[in-house]
C-alpha cells in the first residue's frame, strides 16, 4: 500500500551534479515531492501521457499537482552562498579602493556599528534576504554583526522567509574600534543566548513534524542553524578563540572565520601569534578547525597548511569577487581541489559587489583561467591537473560544493531521491530576459544552460523553492 502522500509533481528538464566533473541533463523527467518536501521519486525518460499518467495512479495523485515546464526551461538545485555577510549590504557596491585592513576600518566596521539600532537592522535585512532568495541563494551562510537583538532579528527573518540558513553573530574583542567591539564576557554570554535562540526557532517545526506518524522515516533537517563565528584571528584574543571552540563543541556546531586572505592580514597575524607556524595553526591551535568549519578565501596557503585543513576536513569558501575587488590575490581553487579539500562558493558581501551565486560562478571562472595562464610555463607537461575550471565543475562548486561545506550533502544539492527539495525553475525566455536564443541554439539544452549560467541573472529564475516550499517568485495560475 502506497501511504506516502506526494504534495507536488514536476514534468520537464532537470540538471544536477553527480560529481565534480559529471553534470547530468535528464529531459522529460517526473519529479514527485512528498509532503516533507522530500524528493519521492524521479522518473527519467517519460514521453508520452500515458506513462504519465501511470505514475499518477501508482502514486494517486491528481493531474493539477503536475507542474508542467517549457521545452527551455528546467530546474537546477538551489544556490549555496558558503560566505556572505548581511549587514554590510548597504556597502555593496561601494568602497572598493582599499585593501582588506583598510577597508574594514574606514567603511565596513562604521556600517556594521549601526546594528546596534534594531530599527537599522528591520529598514536592511529584510531586503538581503529577500534580494537572495531572488537571486536563488536557498542556503547561505551568513555573518550579522556583534548585536545581540539585531542578530536574533535577522534569525527570525531567514526563519520567516524560509530561506536555510547557517547565521553567525560575530565576536572580536581586540584591533577594532573603541564603539565596535565586545568584552570577551559579553561576547560569550551574548553568544550562548543567540545560540540557544536560534535552536528554538525550528523546534515548533520538529515537533510538527514528529508529531506525525510517518515522522521517523521523514524527518526533515532545521532550516536556520547557528555558526560559531570569531571574525578572524586578528580581531580576537587567544583566549576568546579558546571560549569559542568550548561553545561549539558545547553545542555541536559549525564555526565559521576569515584565513589567508591578505598578505598585511598574514603578517599581522603572525606578529599576533609569533610562536605558531602559521596562519592555520592559529585556528587549529585554538580547535576550531574540524568538518564542521569553513573557512573563507585560504589564498596563500602554504602545502602544510593546506595538508592540515584538508586532514581536519575543514572547507574553504572561494570568493573570487571580493578577492579581486579587495585586491587580495587569486585562490588557486584547481590547487585545493587537487588535494581533495572541500571547496564552496561566496559571495562575500561587500568584500564583493556581486550578490548572486551566479556571480560567483563567473568570476571563479575568471580567477581559474588567470591561475591557468599564469602558471602555463611551469606546468606544460601537466595541463589537466592545473587546467582552468570546468562549467560542470563550476556548478558543481555552487550547489554540491556548499551542500559539502555545511555537511548536507545527503541533505540537498543535487536531486537524489530521498533529499530536500532546494531547487529554483529557470526560465531562459521570461520577460526581459538577459538571454537571446537563436535557431543557431538549436533547442540544445545544454548550451541554454551554458547561456542561462554565463548571461542570466533573476529575471530567469522564475520560482525558488526551499524544502519543498515555494519561498519566492511568480505563481502558476
Ligand atoms: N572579506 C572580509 N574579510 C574579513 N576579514 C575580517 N572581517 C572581514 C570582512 O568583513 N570581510
Ligand atoms: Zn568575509
Amino acid at each position: 500500500m502506497m501511504t506516502r502522500i506526494i504534495s507536488q509533481i514536476f514534468y520537464g528538464t532537470l540538471i544536477h551534479s553527480l560529481s565534480l566533473t559529471k553534470l547530468s541533463i535528464i529531459p522529460n523527467a517526473l519529479l514527485g515531492i512528498d509532503k516533507f518536501g522530500k524528493i519521492a521519486f524521479v522518473e527519467e525518460n517519460i514521453t508520452n501521457e500515458q506513462n504519465i499518467n501511470d505514475i499518477l495512479s501508482k502514486w494517486n495523485i491528481n493531474e493539477e499537482k503536475i507542474i508542467r515546464l517549457t521545452k527551455r526551461q528546467f530546474l537546477i538545485p538551489g544556490f549555496v552562498d558558503t560566505h556572505i555577510h548581511a549587514p554590510q549590504f548597504p556597502n555593496a557596491g561601494t568602497g572598493l579602493d582599499l585593501p582588506l585592513l583598510e577597508w574594514l576600518n574606514k567603511y565596513t566596521f562604521p556600517l556594521e556599528k549601526s546594528y546596534s539600532s534594531l530599527e537599522f537592522a528591520k529598514n536592511v535585512y529584510p531586503v538581503v534576504i529577500n534580494n537572495l532568495l531572488r537571486n536563488g541563494t536557498t542556503t547561505a551562510v551568513y555573518f550579522s554583526t556583534i548585536h545581540l537583538e539585531s542578530s536574533k532579528y535577522l534569525a527570525k527573518l531567514i526563519h520567516e522567509k524560509g530561506q536555510r540558513g547557517f547565521l553567525g553573530k560575530v565576536n572580536m574583542d581586540r584591533n577594532c574600534p573603541n564603539d565596535y567591539i565586545e568584552t570577551i564576557e559579553s561576547s560569550i554570554e551574548d553568544t550562548k543566548n543567540f545560540v540557544e535562540y536560534v535552536m528554538n526557532l525550528d523546534e515548533k517545526d520538529m515537533k510538527d513534524v514528529k508529531g506525525d506518524e510517518e515522522s521517523i522515516t521523514n524527518q526533515v533537517t532545521r532550516l536556520v542553524t547557528p555558526i560559531i563565528t570569531p571574525r578572524f584571528a586578528i580581531s580576537c584574543s587567544s583566549e576568546l578563540l579558546h571560549s569559542l571552540s568550548k561553545l561549539a563543541q558545547e553545542y555541536d556546531l559549525p564555526i565559521q572565520s576569515h584565513l589567508s586572505e591578505n598578505k598585511d592580514e598574514i603578517k599581522f597575524v603572525k606578529n599576533l601569534f609569533p610562536n605558531l607556524k602559521d596562519y592555520t595553526s592559529v585556528y587549529e591551535h585554538h580547535n576550531l578547525l574540524n568538518q564542521k568549519t569553513i573557512m573563507a578565501h585560504g589564498i596563500y596557503l602554504s602545502s602544510d597548511e593546506r595538508n592540515l585543513i584538508k586532514n581536519l576536513k575543514v572547507g574553504i569558501s572561494h570568493c573570487p569577487n571580493s578577492n579581486f575587488s579587495l585586491s587580495s590575490g587569486i585562490c588557486d581553487v584547481r590547487k585545493l581541489l587537487n588535494d581533495n579539500i572541500k571547496v564552496g562558493l561566496g559571495t562575500d558581501i561587500s568584500g564583493g559587489f556581486g550578490k548572486s551565486i551566479l556571480d560567483s560562478i563567473r568570476n571563479a571562472s575568471v580567477a581559474s583561467k588567470v591561475i591557468h595562464f599564469s602558471n602555463q610555463n611551469d606546468d606544460r607537461d601537466n595541463n589537466n591537473k592545473n587546467s582552468h575550471l570546468t562549467l560542470p565543475e563550476l556548478f558543481y562548486l555552487s550547489t554540491m560544493g556548499g551542500a559539502n561545506l555545511v555537511n548536507l550533502e545527503n541533505v540537498i544539492g543535487n536531486f537524489e531521491v530521498g533529499k530536500e527539495f532546494d531547487a529554483l525553475l529557470i526560465d531562459p525566455e521570461s520577460p526581459q530576459s538577459p538571454i537571446d536564443i537563436f535557431d543557431y541554439d538549436d533547442d540544445n539544452i545544454e548550451r541554454i544552460f551554458e547561456k542561462f549560467i554565463f548571461l542570466g541573472d533573476e529575471r530567469n529564475i522564475s520560482r525558488v523553492y526551499v524544502q519543498g516550499n515555494f519561498v519566492s517568485g511568480t505563481e502558476f495560475k
